[in-house]
């Protein structure tokens, strides 16, 4: 057993938010170990607490690292969460995401850890007419990656009847920005999010942004996102976690900010921060998204006290903008040794 008493158990710490977690983490004073199969992180990533890899298929190697640090809680951030994907390949998604949970909670419980810190998301909700949406708007996935997600929102319940499990669920809307010190970032191999690949083309990396859909019943045609800086998102889990060890029992919170960005509207903004043109092209819609996801929901600042500091979307572009945009320029920018 090492390092008893404040270890938290990280899955997918190797990945964007995930890392940015074991950053804040650390700074709280828990030891945020990583448990990740590199399928979409980066071990370098891994920079604030040991790693242990692994795969959530893999119940026999969660059991032994469960035993070995004996962790407080669970963050489980692992996940494959690209909604086009999940469209094309929702085997991949259900399995993945479904069956890993259903391991990684029996092998938590087979260890007397209850405490579960989840990812959820505001795919789970699907299309409501424009109207904001909240913890108790009926949720009606438009793709395979939310009905995932909301499958397991359904397991964790069912596991805290029978077995004692607590969960705090978050669902985010759309996570923005990197930590504002540019120690680590956002990149993925594909690239699909929006502000990422924004950022790929004022670089020069790609012509031109492909905009999915110009005809969605939104003002200027384009879908309409609300985006939350990754700090503010992982602040809103060490809350959570304290929630959870002072015994308040499972509770679900959207995390967002409360406005919604147009993709037109987040690239002219991205084009005010890094001064480049930003050529964008016009294509068919992607399948499973939906026209607007906005969170009308206060109950993270009110219940938990959560005080988001970076709400405006120019400062998630500028801090996405100085952070380390791929791991090669990532490796560049770590201390030698
Ligand atoms: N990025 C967003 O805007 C957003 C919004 C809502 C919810 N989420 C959720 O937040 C979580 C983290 O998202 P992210 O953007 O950091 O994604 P990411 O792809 O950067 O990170 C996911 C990490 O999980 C690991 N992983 C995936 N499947 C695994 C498995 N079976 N076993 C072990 N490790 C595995 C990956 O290697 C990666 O390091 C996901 O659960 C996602 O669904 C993200
Ligand atoms: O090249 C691109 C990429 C994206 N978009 C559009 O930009 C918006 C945002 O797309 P992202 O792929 O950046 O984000 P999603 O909303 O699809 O999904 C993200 O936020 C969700 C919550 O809304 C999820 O949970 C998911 O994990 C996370 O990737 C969508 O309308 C999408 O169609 C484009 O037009 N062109």
């Amino acid at each position: 057993m090492e390092r008893t008493g404040r270890n938290v158990l990280v899955t997918g710490g190797a990945g964007y938010i995930g890392s940015h977690a074991c950053k804040t983490l650390a700074a709280a004073g828990y030891v945020p170990v990583t448990f990740d199969s590199l399928v979409t992180g980066w071990q370098e990533a891994v920079r604030f607490g040991p790693f242990e890899p692994g795969d959530l298929s893999d119940r026999a190697r969660l059991d032994e690292v469960f035993a070995r640090w004996q962790p407080v809680a669970v963050m489980h951030f692992a996940a494959l969460s690209q909604v086009g994907e999940s469209m094309s390949q929702p085997g991949r998604y259900w399995r993945a995401n479904v069956l890993g949970t259903l391991n990684l909670i029996e092998a938590a419980v087979a260890a007397g850890c209850r405490d579960i810190v989840f990812s959820s998301t505001c795919a789970t909700y699907g299309d409501h007419d424009g109207l904001l949406l909240d913890e108790d708007t009926p949720q009606r996935p438009l793709n395979a990656y939310g009905a995932s997600k909301r499958a397991i929102e359904d397991m964790l319940r069912d596991f805290g009847a029978s077995h004692g499990v607590n969960a705090v669920i978050f669902r985010y809307f759309n996570v923005a920005g990197a930590d504002p010190d540019g120690e680590i970032g956002e990149w993925h191999r594909p690239e699909t999010h929006l502000i990422p690949i924004i950022l790929e083309v004022a670089t020069g990396q790609r012509a031109a942004l492909t905009i999915f859909g110009e005809d969605y019943a939104t003002p200027d045609g384009t879908c309409i996102r609300d985006y939350i800086h990754v700090s503010d998102l992982v602040d809103a889990h060490v809350l959570g976690l304290r929630w959870l060890e002072d015994g308040r029992g499972s509770r679900v919170f959207c995390l967002g900010s409360g406005h919604g960005f147009s993709v037109r509207e987040v690239v002219e903004e991205a084009r005010r921060v890094t001064g480049h043109a930003i050529p964008v092209a016009a294509a068919p819609r992607r399948a499973g998204d939906a026209a607007r996801l906005v969170c009308g929901s206060r109950r993270a600042v009110e219940e938990l006290g959560w005080q988001p500091q970076r709400t405006d979307l120019a400062s998630m572009i500028a801090d996405a903008w100085r952070s380390p945009r791929g791991v090669e320029e990532f490796r560049l920018r770590l201390p030698a040794g």
